[in-house]
């Protein structure tokens, strides 16, 4: 499903991949986008609002998962690829449904090849169709930055020509991995992320009028700017915390490319080792014994203090592998949630049923259903 883009990749490859898109990243970039992403989050809360009206003011049930897709679909293609969103919006939902299929067959990363099983069927046509959306959007790219001449390149642009200037790899094979990685990462992972925070935060009205205060002093005229968005501890906090319950990624992998000792353990050249987050996160001998309980607080202090040891939090990941997407997941998923949380308040709905799910991501089996009423 992923290629050799460069969350499969390794050595050379990897590096190269990394070298090109780790800058679209960096935190002085990120803190330009927090104007789109404002754009991005205005639908969605005009959404509420209506569905909140259309019941006359009363509280609402909301399911909230696709509104967060749709968000984080809209930031992802407006900030990288410039691309048109009804073309995104059809690559995700592909790419979800070869996601679930995939998990369905039982496998983790990658799917067995045997043609005669009726799954595989349908995940290579997806797969094609995917390709084919992809590309039309790479060319669609090209003509614009041909026709704009732009100076400000974006992650499309620098990944189309780095694909056409290094002949050691085939350009439509490079470019439509490193998108489907992009897109893969950096959609869903977020989006879920999210619903688990409503999620929380519905079962937890304290914190959300921990935040309502906050964002009250922070915002100047009630919007984020990438200065307030960097002063939002308790958004951060809340967010720390729901990615310790409920990390979407829920694994960090590392192939030993040597002999390796860890401890008293021999690692042979070869072994590929799974840590698991989820466990790693509720070990009660490093966060206590309320490992299993909503308590943002423990972050008051940072990660360090948090935890008894700086490799026990790891939501995204650790060392030169560390997830790319970070700040810019991280300032995403605050501008949503302060904007949220300052226009609505919100309880969980009898419709929710609790089912974390491990589908390549670990996510709520049934959706997250609120009941919300403007303020
Ligand atoms: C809350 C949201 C997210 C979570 C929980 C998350 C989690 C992770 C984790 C656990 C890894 C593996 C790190 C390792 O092996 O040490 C990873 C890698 C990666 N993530 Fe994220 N991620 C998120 C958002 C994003 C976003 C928004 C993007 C891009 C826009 C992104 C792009 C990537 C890439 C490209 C890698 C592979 C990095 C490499 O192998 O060099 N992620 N992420």
């Amino acid at each position: 499903m992923l290629g050799n883009g460069i969350i499969r990749s390794n050595g050379q490859l990897w590096a190269h991949q990394r070298k090109i898109i780790a800058p679209e990243f960096f935190m002085d970039k990120v803190k330009g986008m927090v104007g789109l992403m404002v754009e991005s989050t205005v639908p969605l809360l005009k959404k509420w609002e209506a569905a909140i009206d259309a019941k006359g003011g009363l509280a609402t049930e909301i399911n909230v998962d696709d509104d967060f897709r749709s968000f984080s679909a809209d930031v992802i293609a407006r900030a990288c690829f410039g691309s048109s969103y009804v073309k995104g919006k059809q690559i995700f939902s592909k790419l979800r449904t070869m996601r679930t299929t995939i998990t369905k067959q039982g496998f983790l990363f990658g799917h067995n090849s045997s043609r005669f099983l009726p799954n595989n069927k349908k995940v290579s046509t997806l797969e094609r169709e995917v390709e084919l959306l992809i590309w039309e959007t790479v060319n669609q790219r090209q003509q614009e930055c041909l026709d704009k001449s732009s100076g400000q390149k974006d992650l499309m642009q620098l990944i189309l020509e780095s694909a056409v200037n290094d002949a050691s790899v085939a350009p439509q094979k490079f470019i439509v991995d490193n998108c489907k990685n992009i897109y893969f990462a950096g959609h869903e992972s977020t989006a879920i992320t999210a619903s688990w925070c409503l999620m929380l935060l519905a079962l937890h009205p304290e914190w959300q009028s921990h935040i309502r205060q906050e964002v009250a002093k922070v915002f100047t005229n009630g919007l984020p700017d990438a200065d307030s968005i960097s002063r939002l501890k308790m958004v951060t906090m809340v967010i720390q915390e729901t990615m310790r319950l409920y990390p979407a990624g829920a694994f960090v992998t590392r192939e030993a490319l040597e002999e390796t000792r860890i401890g008293n353990i021999l690692v042979p050249k070869g072994v590929c080792m799974w840590t698991v987050i989820p466990t790693l996160h509720r070990d009660p001998d490093i966060w206590g014994p309320d490992a299993n309980e909503f308590k943002p607080e423990r972050f008051i202090n940072g990660v360090s203090k948090a935890c008894k040891s700086p490799q026990g939090y790891i939501p995204f990941g650790l060392g030169t592998r560390l997830c790319l997407g970070k700040n810019f997941a991280m300032v995403q998923l605050k501008v949503l949630l302060a904007l949220i949380v300052s226009k609505f308040t919100f309880s969980l709905s009898p419709s929710y049923r609790h089912s974390p799910v491990f589908r390549m991501l670990v996510e709520p089996e049934h959706g997250v259903y609120i009941q919300i009423q403007k303020l």
